[in-house]
């Protein structure tokens, strides 16, 4: 057993003081100094003291031992431990089973947080954390592994003299009554039931009937009374009451039983506690004081305790649970039905530095059957009182307090007590989550307040004990004086004053018996509370470095009389109660009809404790400043976030408008430009019809032309093409020029000639289709020259453009002279085909004439014909868009000087005509 080492000195906390930054910035604190100095006027006023060091028996000496958070020099001193616990997925029908987890298990003891939101706020911490735990517990754990590694020691220790606390810390639906109470299914018992189990099992022909009772921290006091217990539900009663309620955990036994030490009897003692709204309630209390038989139950004649009497409920007793059965049952349920509880007090315990309960009943059990009925009685009454105005959610910390007082066997002054507490903390949850108004805000901001506390002082434990530490490693600075407390290190007020929940644990962490402590951190991964959650893995890193004292197993002071205080309220004046309204259903399913009732829940305030202990106005006002600035940082995130959500919706939408306005443009740009390059093209198609039917006509004739000017103009109509060709695909590409396409469009229609050219580079889809009709006109002279007995010539030979241009002026000069086209043809043909050829049949004279009427674009060597085409691709290049002038002029010259080159070449009309004559 390990022994403690005291400090000689202590530190005495210089009285607070408002400063006037601290008034300006916060009214309230001035007003609540006010106040102060007006109760100083009165009373001597007490210094703030630190109480983990105030020992009144330590007073009496003037260096004082130091308090037992400042032993860290103490080897045994150990950390609390935590464990972390995740939720599995898919339990309620409100989780997204496709959910992802935010928390990823890296190992068995470190976990990664990482916030997947995606949200672009500003945090105040990095998005991925690491969080260590003692032990990571996967959501696949069974209850029963989970027991033995958190709890099972725990057990151990509490039959071996030690205390223990092992408290579940999580945000709501995080699985923390599930981890303490178990759920309905085989197997599924919690750590509780399963606490009790193992502590009976292990304590098999141990039980002491010893009239010892366990009173205030851990005195014991002999009793009168042989058998202590508290009124309990009949098993019928508490199966009507859970079809009120609708709840019955598991019933398994775990059959696991520690090693215990022979040489003791045990008596085991259970006590059940709930902070509710920072009032402290007693769960198994079904006496007058917290709920009397006339104002639970109320007759319908006239009124007890103030408490209008409504209908009787026949055959009940006067317990609120007798009554809850009897609703169960009943045909016509009462309209109202009261129910009373009155808050306890805390007081000090003299006989050590913490405070205890004045007035909580601590119940006698003999079997774990029997204990876990008590627990049962008193989920009950936690559930009425607590939390039937939410169905879902735990709205008070429940406290359950297990006792084992030990006796030796030889001798009967050895006794000791022990405890265990197991703690069902309330969810932490934020205002803006759950949009509480009213009751329930208040429930909330208490909920959040008392554990705010316990952070404040896990926090304010943490930096005493490193600065302690500090102070014990540097030499000969060992002791803080308490004349002189400025000399030594200065420690902070560890806040436990300020929340009933840190009150209650005060004892565990600074009281002299110690003990071992342990956290639960739940966590539903699933949740979208990501910084709820994270908050709580930043609250279980904390209490991770704080240390409690090595317990001991001290004498208990055994007290031979109860004090009456504990027994009996004193008459004093109370505040009106607290009234809350219920509804409670039941029936409605099967052949039960069902009923409504109105459950009416009054709530006492607890009397003062009156133990004079000085209440620092100024520090209670920052407390409730402090609460007021955070619900207003609540609210002012909230409202942040609905702005932010606002705002990108707006965004989004106009974005979207002005996408889908864009869309509609660049569509209509598209068609018009798609439409502009068909026409573009199809002008330029016409334009080499023209030229194409221009080689047709001179087709024949190219024949019997000299070879040099056959290629001289094969090459140079080659050259056209190509520019022609290429000019034709750019144009293809080029889809934005408006003017010309318009420009070109109207040229377009007013032609209606073929072409003869036979290019299958030619992309656009109107140029193929121009193109396919080329082909056919191309035929039409194919079957001309079939018919006339001419090899179809190949492509090259077609568009030899050129070829034929001096005979091409011979017909201009002969049209005009008068001649008819088809005369100067046919006489041409007769002095150019070859004399085995016949000069001119009737269906070739038809065929020609087909040919000609297929070829009725304007002659390109005519004048008119070279002018309009001249004009046409004057307009081509005016209207050309900026990209493509270059191209187009470059063909356009290429056109004009092809069309006249033969011009220049060409020789006088005369000596043509005196070259024919030469050759004849
Ligand atoms: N480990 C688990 N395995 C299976 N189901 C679980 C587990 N943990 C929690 N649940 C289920 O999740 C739901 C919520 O759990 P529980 O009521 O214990 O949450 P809580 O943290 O106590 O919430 P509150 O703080 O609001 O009381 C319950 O339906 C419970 O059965």
């Amino acid at each position: 057993m390990a022994t403690r080492k005291t400090a000689a000195s202590r530190k005495v906390a210089a009285p607070a003081r408002v400063t006037r930054a601290a008034a300006a910035r916060c009214p309230a604190i001035v007003e609540a100094s006010a106040q102060k100095a007006a109760t100083e006027k009165t009373k001597p006023r007490k210094p703030l003291v630190n109480r983990n060091a105030a020992h009144p028996q330590n007073q009496k000496t003037g260096k004082a031992k130091a308090p037992a958070q400042l032993n860290t020099d103490d080897a045994d001193r150990e950390p609390i431990k935590a464990f972390l616990r995740i939720r599995p997925n898919g339990d309620t029908n409100d989780d997204d089973q496709t959910a992802t987890p935010y928390l990823k298990k890296l190992s068995d003891s470190a976990v990664q947080m990482t916030d997947l939101s995606g949200s672009n706020r500003i945090r105040l911490h990095p998005q991925a954390q690491v969080y260590t735990f003692n032990h990571v517990f996967t959501p696949e754990t069974r209850q029963s592994g989970f027991f033995t590694k958190t709890t099972l020691p725990l057990v151990q220790d509490l039959l071996q003299g030690q205390n223990g606390l092992i408290f579940t810390y999580g945000v709501t639906n995080s699985g923390k009554t599930y981890t303490i109470q178990g759920g309905t299914e085989k197997d599924t018992a919690g750590l509780l039931p399963r606490t009790l189990d193992v502590v009976f099992n292990s304590l098999e022909g141990l039980h002491s009937n010893a009239p010892y009772r366990p009173v205030r921290i851990s005195g014991v006091e002999r009793t009168m009374d042989d058998d202590i217990t508290c009124a309990l539900p009949e098993l019928s009663e508490e199966k009507a009451i859970a079809a009120v309620l609708g709840e019955i955990n598991s019933q398994d036994v775990d059959s696991t039983a520690v090693p215990v030490d022979k040489n003791y009897e045990y008596s085991i003692w259970i006590s059940y506690a709930e902070v509710y709204n920072e009032k402290i309630f007693d769960l198994l209390s079904n006496d007058p004081a917290n709920g009397d038989r006339d104002s639970t139950c109320a007759t319908p004649q006239g009124t007890t305790n103030g408490i209008p009497r409504s209908k009787r409920i026949p055959g009940s007793s006067s317990s609120t649970w007798s009554n809850l059965a009897s609703l169960a049952s009943l045909h016509s349920p009462p309209d109202v039905l009261f129910v009373k509880r009155k808050a306890l007090s805390l007081k000090k315990d003299p006989e050590g530095g913490g405070k205890y309960v004045a007035g909580l009943k601590c119940v006698r059990v003999r079997s774990a059957e029997e204990a876990k009925h008590v627990f049962r009685t008193g989920n009950i009454n936690r559930r009425v009182f607590g939390t039937l105005t939410n169905a879902v959610s735990s709205r008070s910390h429940g406290i359950f307090t297990l006792r084992a007082v030990r006796i030796h066997r030889g001798d009967p002054s050895d006794v000791s007590v022990s405890r265990l507490s197991i703690v069902d903390l309330a969810g932490s949850e934020r205002t803006k989550n759950t949009h509480n108004t009213g009751d329930r805000l208040k429930e909330a901001g208490n909920i959040n307040k008392s554990l705010m506390v316990l952070g404040q002082c896990m926090e304010a434990m943490r930096s005493n004990q490193r600065r302690v530490a500090a102070m014990l490693a540097a030499p000969g600075r060992g002791e803080i004086d308490i004349a002189n407390p400025g000399r030594g290190v200065k420690l902070a007020i560890i806040p436990f004053r300020h929340s009933k929940l840190t009150e209650l644990f005060q004892d565990f962490f600074t009281g002299e018996q110690g003990g071992h402590a342990a956290m639960i951190v739940n966590v539903n991964p699933y949740d979208t509370g990501f910084d709820e959650n994270s908050h709580v893995m930043r609250f279980a890193a904390l209490a991770r470095e704080v240390t409690t004292a090595p317990p001991t197993v001290p004498k208990a002071n055994i007290r031979q009389t109860p004090t009456p205080t504990e027994r009996v309220f004193k008459a004093h004046k109370t505040p009106a109660p607290n009234r809350r309204n219920v509804t409670i259903t039941t029936g409605g399913t099967g052949t039960r009809k069902r009923s409504e009732a109105r459950v009416e829940i009054i709530e006492e305030d607890e009397e003062s404790d009156g133990d004079g202990e000085p209440v620092d106005v100024l520090v209670d006002a920052l407390f409730e400043e402090l609460e007021d600035l955070r619900i207003k940082l609540y609210e002012s995130e909230m409202r942040c976030a609905i702005i932010e959500a606002e705002t990108r919706e707006e965004v989004m939408q106009e974005m979207e408008e002005r996408m889908i306005n864009m869309q509609r443009v660049f569509a209509e740009r598209l068609k018009k430009a798609v439409k502009q390059s068909e026409a573009k093209t199809d002008a330029k198609i016409d334009m080499l019809h023209q030229f194409g039917a221009f080689t047709a006509n001179s087709r024949r004739k190219t024949r019997s032309k000299p070879a040099e000017t056959s290629i001289e103009s094969t090459e140079a109509g080659s050259e056209i093409i190509s520019n022609v060709t290429r000019n034709t695909e750019d144009s293809d590409e080029d889809e934005e020029d408006d003017s010309l396409e318009d420009s070109l469009a109207g040229f377009s229609e007013d032609e209606d000639a073929e072409t003869t050219y036979d290019d299958s580079s030619t992309q656009s889809p109107l140029a193929r289709k121009s193109h396919s009709e080329a082909k056919k006109g191309s035929s039409t002279i194919g079957l001309l020259d079939q018919d006339m007995g001419i090899d179809e010539m190949d492509a090259d030979e077609t568009m030899t453009a050129g070829a034929g241009t001096d005979f091409d002026e011979d017909e201009e000069d002969e049209e005009a002279e008068g001649s008819s086209a088809v005369t100067e043809e046919e006489e041409d043909e007769d002095e150019w085909l070859p004399d085995s050829e016949p000069k001119s049949t009737p269906k070739a004279k038809q065929d020609g004439k087909v040919a000609k009427d297929a070829n009725q674009s304007p002659n390109p060597r005519s004048a008119s014909g070279v002018m309009k085409l001249q004009k046409k691709l004057h307009e081509l290049s005016l209207y050309a868009d900026d990209d493509n002038d270059k191209e187009e002029d470059e063909v356009v010259s290429d056109i004009k000087e092809k069309s006249q080159l033969p011009q220049k070449k060409e020789p006088s009309k005369t000596a043509r005509r005196s070259t024919r004559q030469k050759k004849y």
